[in-house]
């Protein structure tokens, strides 16, 4: 149904890599979050048995909320660190137990300023302390057809691209930070490229136009 949205507002997705989601067992997926047209995109590539992590919030906007809870979604407390760890490390063992594959939005929150936010590092714990590959996921950027701050909201294109699996057999708590930098840097290139932008030293992106 969320899917369906895509033909309402015009927009259109160009999917590569669609077959690095044939891991054997499970692996957490990570991708970048602009906006909640995300959604949309999410229900595009969608593996089977795969859960997203959400705010908790988001299990109180009634049937939407209900719809998520009874879909699987896993419901963190952002503002307590400790809650969301207990959480997470519950969530490692489930996946192993029941063959699920976990996506998480490792920024934290939704970012559409035409770039990458650090990320978090809760699902570089969570694919750690399971052992099972990362896989990104990377959407190019709205702001060509989408931003709210102009009231600019037209049909568009979304390229998406599901990377090649991150091995994390054997690597421990200490490497998670090292994890961490390395998918950033993968993703965040490929999202420049995905969405035609020059990457700047300073961290902002601008389009060669610009
Ligand atoms: C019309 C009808 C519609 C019908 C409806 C249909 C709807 C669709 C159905 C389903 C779709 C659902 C989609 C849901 C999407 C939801 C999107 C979101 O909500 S995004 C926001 C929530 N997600 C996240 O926040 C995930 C990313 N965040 C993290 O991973 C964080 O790390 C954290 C676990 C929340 C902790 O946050 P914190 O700010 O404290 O982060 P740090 O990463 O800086 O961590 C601090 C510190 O703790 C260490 N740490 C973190 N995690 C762990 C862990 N698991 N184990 C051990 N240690 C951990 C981390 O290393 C840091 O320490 P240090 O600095 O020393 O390294
Ligand atoms: C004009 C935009 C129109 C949007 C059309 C949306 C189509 C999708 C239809 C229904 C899906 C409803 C599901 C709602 C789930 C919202 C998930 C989301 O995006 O949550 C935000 C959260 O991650 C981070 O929150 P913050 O950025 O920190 O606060």
């Amino acid at each position: 149904m969320v899917k369906t949205f895509k033909y309402i507002y015009g927009l259109r997705f160009e999917t590569k890599g669609l077959e690095n989601f044939q891991v054997e067992g499970p692996c957490v997926i990570v991708s970048n979050h602009q906006s909640i047209l995300d959604m949309i995109g999410l229900m595009e590539i969608l593996p089977d048995n795969c859960v997203q992590i959400g705010k908790k919030e988001l299990l109180y906007m009634g049937p939407v909320g209900l719809i998520m809870y009874l879909g699987g979604v896993i419901f963190i407390n952002r503002k307590s660190t400790s809650n969301a760890k207990t959480v997470m490390s519950g969530v490692a063992q489930t996946m192993l137990d029941e063959n699920v594959k976990v996506w998480v939005y490792p920024e934290g929150t939704r970012n559409g300023n035409g770039d990458l936010l650090p990320f978090k590092k809760g699902a570089f714990h969570l694919a750690i302390q399971a052992q099972v590959p990362i896989i990104p996921v990377v959407y190019s950027s709205f702001s060509s057809f989408y931003n709210p701050a102009k009231k600019l909201f037209i049909s568009g294109k979304i390229r998406v691209e599901v990377l090649q699996p991150i091995e994390t057999k054997g690597l421990k708590a200490e490497d998670v930070a090292d994890l961490t930098e390395r998918c950033y840097s993968t993703m965040r290139e490929t999202f420049f490229r995905l969405s035609g932008l020059a990457s700047e030293a300073n961290g902002s992106a601008q389009s060669p136009q610009q």
